[in-house]
């Protein structure tokens, strides 16, 4: 079920959308759960669809709120594929850290995310399932080096024991905030100096019970009030 968690007395500066991606019961609903709302299901059942949970978070004195996307690995139960990264600033790319298939798929995940997000997207690739080192089938290294040729953010987590999910999704947003606040920087100049920008372009984000967010702004990804 999709879960909104707006606050409506609050000004929010920024919306961020992060697509989840990656192979089924790599943990992808359990990390946002984890994060949202610091809960863990262990009988969690496959995502069908789309579902998304938001969270608000102080940066720089700016509101951002994370508006974070769940959806199906399985072929079968995913959600439309171009709709579902529309307007994704941000991208949470997970495997299991016990199942080398998972990692192995990676590579296929970020042909198919890089074909249909904003080229300036922030890629943090996930190895979950830390607490089942006894288990491991991908070493760090392997997963480390991958992160590096393709510049990819790297981490291990687990949803379970909650090791640095936090830390991944606040790895993403700042890196968002940081790319986002410069080009709100060059797009001041650039109207003044009659340029365009690259840097995350995005598309207009609707938020059920909101008004589509972009406007104010010269970039559109994210929502100024
Ligand atoms: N040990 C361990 N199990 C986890 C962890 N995260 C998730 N799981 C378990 O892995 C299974 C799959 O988790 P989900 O979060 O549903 O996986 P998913 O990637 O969303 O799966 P789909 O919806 O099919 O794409 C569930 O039994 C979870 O309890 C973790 O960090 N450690």
């Amino acid at each position: 079920m999709s879960n909104y968690q707006g606050n409506f007395n609050s000004k929010i500066d920024y919306v961020f959308k992060v697509v989840l991606i990656g192979d089924s019961a790599v943990g992808k609903s359990q990390l946002l759960a984890r994060f949202a709302r610091d809960e863990f299901n262990i009988d969690s059942k496959a995502t069908i669809g789309v579902e998304f949970q938001t969270k608000t978070v102080n940066m720089d004195r700016k509101t951002v709120k994370a508006q974070i996307w769940d959806t199906a690995g399985q072929e079968r139960y995913r959600a439309v594929t171009s709709a579902y990264y529309r307007g994704s600033v941000g991208a949470m790319l997970v495997y299991d850290i016990s199942k080398r298939q998972t990692f192995d798929h990676v590579a296929k995940w970020l042909e198919e995310l890089r074909g249909h997000a904003d080229k300036n997207i922030v890629i943090m690739l996930v190895g979950n399932k830390s607490d089942l080192e006894t288990l491991r089938a991908v070493p760090t290294e392997d997963a480390r080096e991958f992160a590096e040729k393709e510049s990819l953010f790297f981490m291990e987590t687990s949803a379970l024991d909650c090791t640095n999910v936090e830390s991944a999704f606040l790895t993403v947003l700042t890196e968002i905030y940081r790319i986002v606040s410069k080009k709100s920087l060059m797009a001041n100049e650039e109207t003044e100096s009659g340029g365009s920008s690259s840097l995350l372009k995005g598309t207009d984000i609707v938020v059920p019970g909101q008004e589509p967010v972009s406007g104010g702004r010269s970039f559109n990804c994210c929502t100024s009030s």
